[in-house]
């Protein structure tokens, strides 16, 4: 998470001063079962806090999802005006409503994943004549590709391949299998295309000539304009690190070593045994002998089955589907979760394997580029997203042309909600899925970082059998693990890289929790002469990438970062990590203490933690958490539309959407995603669009354009003018002629290209269609309430048992009092290791009070001073926990005094005691 939570709210309070002393801590309590399954807590009772929401006082007019500008506050205890809060539903009591009728204002625009146009040239629609609703526009519905296909099958001059048919992923004798086709990298290097930080890179020989786009010219003008200011405001770069990492990257491979890795190729082909592939391997990487777990894995992966596999981090897991990626016959597709992540792994193939990369952040060009030489099968390893899975043109090109030999999936991790970074796009990831979209058998798994409950869900959802597992510890022996707690962590952070064994370390990564913090300590690393640059996501990708090319290059020696700077970053000697936060979760602390010793040889890990940071933290774990009359409301929202065609696209607009409901984008895409792939399939998600368009008419008069054009007829019946402009909803247009939104999109930008119209296009939404209405609303609302509930519950005994084993390590070195690095080291591994099986038995600490004398009258005093707003027990416990949500942002509710003022109480109690409050509140007010 990366955020900055710091309240700097007044402390004037209408009650007496809290106690400032935390809470004692409490003896270890017996750790609460992480939640197994949501579906056996689904059925349970609902709730006991009732999710009420209270209109205090004086009735709004205000319609519920009308937005208003949000009022200054007055100072001290005079109400503060809410903009935009999630309305009651139904009268006081709380009620579960069914969806009205009346119908949902849709809005739309252009696809943020859709392919480029022009890549199907035939799908375009001619919107002159159109548009008799027998016309299925829908991307998945069309028949995708009509251009003869290429691969595989082309009869084309220069072709080399003949076979139409897909190949099994399996080896065997009988199987016939295309030529051994290497990339000889003397043109490009690996590199397909990539976009650095928005200008294209193509790597060419030295040598050679460059195109339009080399290093030489624009990237490399900017590096020294990037690196002049650089040293003018003090740091130490110079561009020979970067230019040289360049120049390494586009050097040719001789021809003889081509030879060499395409007999290592063929000979594997023919024989799966441990000599051919370490020949492989030799002439690969260049490495005499396999790691452990990689023999293994690669040779189950080429004998066709998925498997899961958990190795350490820097244990050399990549390599385990690159070899099988270049023995195996079709394409190896790597679903990673970041765009970052990708370019990294992208860069670090070897050079004999040919890689691309689909991302949002490319250009239609590019996308198309990639999409043509995957189709020609020039392609051998591909990475994407997981969102590229919903989109049917690029399943198509998988479904009927391509042969997918193997699906990775990196991170896997994120598959399952228990783990420390779910991602509801990685829910799309089922094999039954990926079989029927794909046609791919076989499925590798690969996480350093997940407990047995998260590798269960992984396996379950992949179809993993559980002989397939091959797992290693998940902390390596070459790191040295120490933890201290600390009351002035600067300081001590100071003294601790002054001194053995830290000073001697060439490069270190210091990982803080929130942006702020890094900004700070870098300054206050160089200011005490220890050259240190800040890292997190809010900076731009160009400087993110450019600090990571000098720490690698070793131009900077410490790098301060957030948790952005962690996966794919593999710099092979980094002496030391230091933790000036505690982390979320010991999976996190695990993947960040792996950026260490990837060299083999020793690295430092030290820990500071500190009570303070572990309560902003707990608080932060609630941040996600929902209420049922909110899913209740935003399911009412999601099948409100027409729901008589299921052909239309219907759409949230996500901004407006989170402040309606108080629920983050990424909490509206889970639950999205839940009803479509969740035991029944409500809905079917499309890529995301933009979907407001602001339009101009500029040559031909609108009427008479209109008059030629259905589509235009259809935007002048469904605009409104607003200053001579007319604005309409892609989708609402797009579903009056019968055609889908990109296919709309398509033909606008004609029209733009003919000069006669300009236009824009706003707010991001997410696109559905609806398959099934549900049958009860409130059952749905349970379950899926309960499983959000049990995800926030997760994630607070995560960071409980990363607390609790921080303390239990510092206790045990105070016991013995013995403390040394190489004990805490097998105390805290130990730690790590139980955690991981899971067995149960790590005692987690309760810290958190239960009760203020103060808390009840402290809620009174804001309720009254602003009883014009209305207010959710969850809203008030997030203000006095001093965490902002979408209705509640903390800026404007950070000049509350109340604001964070009890952290140090648990979240639950707060909002028990503010569901009393407002009992009583409303009791009283009642007529
Ligand atoms: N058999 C081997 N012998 C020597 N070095 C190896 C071997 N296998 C992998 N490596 C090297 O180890 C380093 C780490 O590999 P890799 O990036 O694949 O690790 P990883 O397990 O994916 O780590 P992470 O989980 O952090 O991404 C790389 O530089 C790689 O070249």
């Amino acid at each position: 998470m990366d955020a900055d939570s710091d309240s700097d709210g007044s402390h004037i309070s209408a009650t007496p001063p809290r106690d400032p002393l935390p809470p004692p801590r409490l003896p270890p309590q017996p750790p609460p079962k992480p939640p197994t399954s949501y579906k056996s807590t689904a059925s349970t009772k609902r709730s006991s806090h009732l999710d009420i929401i209270f209109k205090l006082k004086k009735p709004s007019s205000s319609k519920h999802d009308k937005i208003e500008p949000v009022p200054e506050p007055e100072p001290k205890v005079k109400p503060i005006q809410q903009p935009d809060l999630p309305s009651p539903v139904g009268n006081f009591p709380f009620q579960i409503r069914r969806p009205s009728d009346q119908p949902h204002p849709i809005s739309i625009g252009r696809s943020l994943e859709t392919l480029p146009a022009g890549f199907f040239s035939t799908r375009r629609a001619s919107f002159s004549k159109i548009c008799k609703p027998s016309l299925n526009f829908e991307p998945e519905t069309l028949p995708e590709i009509t251009a003869e296909p290429k691969i595989n099958g082309s009869d084309g001059p220069g072709s080399t391949k003949t076979c139409n048919k897909k190949l099994p992923n399996l080896i065997r004798g009988d199987v016939p299998l295309p030529p051994v086709k290497l990339q000889k990298r003397s043109e490009e290097g690996n590199f397909v295309r990539l976009n650095f930080n928005g200008y294209k890179r193509k790597f060419t020989a030295k040598g050679k000539k460059m195109n339009s786009y080399s290093y030489k010219s624009k990237y490399f003008k900017r590096s020294k304009r990037r690196v002049k200011s650089e040293v003018d405001t003090g740091s130490l770069c110079d561009e020979e690190g970067l230019v040289s990492e360049i120049k390494l990257q586009s050097k040719a491979e001789k021809p003889s070593r081509c030879e060499s890795v395409e007999a290592a190729i063929s000979a594997v082909r023919n024989e799966v045994s441990d000599e051919n592939l370490v020949r492989l391997l030799k002439a690969l990487y260049g490495y005499d002998l396999f790691r452990d777990g990689q023999l293994e894995a690669i040779k189950m992966i080429l004998a066709g089955k998925s498997t899961m596999l958990v190795l350490p981090t820097g244990a050399g897991k990549s390599l385990c589907y690159q070899i099988p990626a270049v023995v195996l016959p079709g394409i190896t597709l790597v679903v990673s979760p970041l765009v970052a992540l990708m370019i990294d792994q992208l860069k670090q193939l070897p050079r004999m394997i040919q890689g691309g990369l689909l991302s949002s952040s490319q250009g239609p060009e590019e996308a198309a580029e990639t999409l043509r030489m995957v189709q020609e099968g020039s392609i051998k390893v591909l990475f994407v997203s997981p969102e590229r899975f919903l989109n049917a043109d690029f399943l198509s090109i998988f479904s009927t042309l391509t042969s997918v030999s193997l699906v990775v999936v990196d991170e896997a991790h994120c598959v399952s909600e228990w783990s420390h970074n779910f991602r509801p796009s990685y829910m799309r990831l089922r094999a039954s899925l990926l079989r029927a979209k794909l046609n791919v058998e076989c499925i590798l798994a690969m996480t350093a970082t997940a407990t047995t409950t998260t590798l269960q869900s992984i396996m379950s959802a992949l179809e993993i059998s559980s002989t397939n597992l091959i797992q290693k510890s998940q902390v390596r022996d070459n790191l040295r693990l120490s933890v201290s707690l600390s009351s002035n962590r600067m300081k001590d952070m100071l003294k601790l890289m002054k001194s053995s064994p830290f000073l001697g370390a060439q490069s270190i990564i210091v990982y803080c929790k929130f942006q702020s913090e890094t900004d700070v300590i870098s300054r206050y690393l160089c200011d005490n002469n220890i050259s240190a640059k800040s890292y997190h996501s809010g900076m731009l990708a160009r400087d993110r990438s450019r600090i990571q090319e000098l720490f690698c290059a070793n131009k900077i020696r410490v790098v301060v970062a957030t948790v952005a700077f962690g996966m794919g970053i593999d710099k092979r000697d980094v002496g030391a990590v230091i933790h000036y936060s505690l982390p979320e979760s010991l999976e996190e602390y695990v993947q960040e203490i792996g950026r260490g010793g990837r060299d083999g040889r020793l690295s430092y890990c030290h820990l500071f933690f500190d009570d303070v940071t572990y309560y902003k933290l707990r608080s932060l774990m609630h941040s996600d958490g929902v209420d049922e009359f909110a899913v209740n409301k935003f399911l009412c929202q999601v099948f409100a539309d027409d729901t008589s065609s299921h052909r239309k696209v219907c759409s949230l607009v996500k901004e407006s959407a989170s402040r309606k409901f108080d629920m983050k984008e990424e909490v509206m895409l889970t639950l999205l995603t839940h009803l479509e792939l969740g035991e029944t399939q409500y809905l079917h998600l499309l890529p995301q669009l933009n979907v407001t368009c602001t339009l101009n008419f500029h040559k031909t008069s609108p009427m008479l354009l209109a008059d030629k054009d259905t589509a235009v007829a259809a935007i002048l019946k469904k605009s409104e003018i607003k200053q001579g402009q007319y604005v309409f909803d892609i989708p609402t247009v797009a579903n009056s002629i019968g055609v889908a939104p990109g296919d709309l999109s398509n033909h606008l930008q004609n029209l733009k290209a003919k000069g006669e119209i300009t236009y824009e296009l706003k707010d991001p939404a997410y696109c559905y269609k609806i398959v099934k209405v549900p049958s009860d609303f409130c059952s749905l609302t349970e379950l899926l309430t309960r499983w959000l509930l049990d995800i926030e519950n997760c994630k607070v005994w995560k960071l409980d048992a990363m607390y609790s084993s921080a303390v239990f390590v510092v206790d045990t070195c105070e016991k013995t009092h013995d403390c040394n690095v190489a004990q805490q080291t097998t105390c805290l591994q130990e730690r790590i290791l139980d955690y991981f099986k899971g067995d149960n038995n790590l005692d987690v600490l309760d810290k958190m009070g239960q009760n203020s004398p103060f808390l009840r009258a402290d809620i009174k005093v804001f309720l009254q001073s602003n009883s014009n707003v209305k207010f959710t027990p969850r809203a008030i416990a997030r203000i006095m926990h001093g965490i902002g949500s979408p209705a509640y942002p903390s800026s404007t509710w950070s000049r509350t005094h109340f604001w964070g003022r009890y952290i140090q109480i648990d979240f639950k109690a707060v909002m028990n005691a503010a569901k009393a409050e407002l009992m009583n509140f409303v009791g009283k007010d009642a007529p």
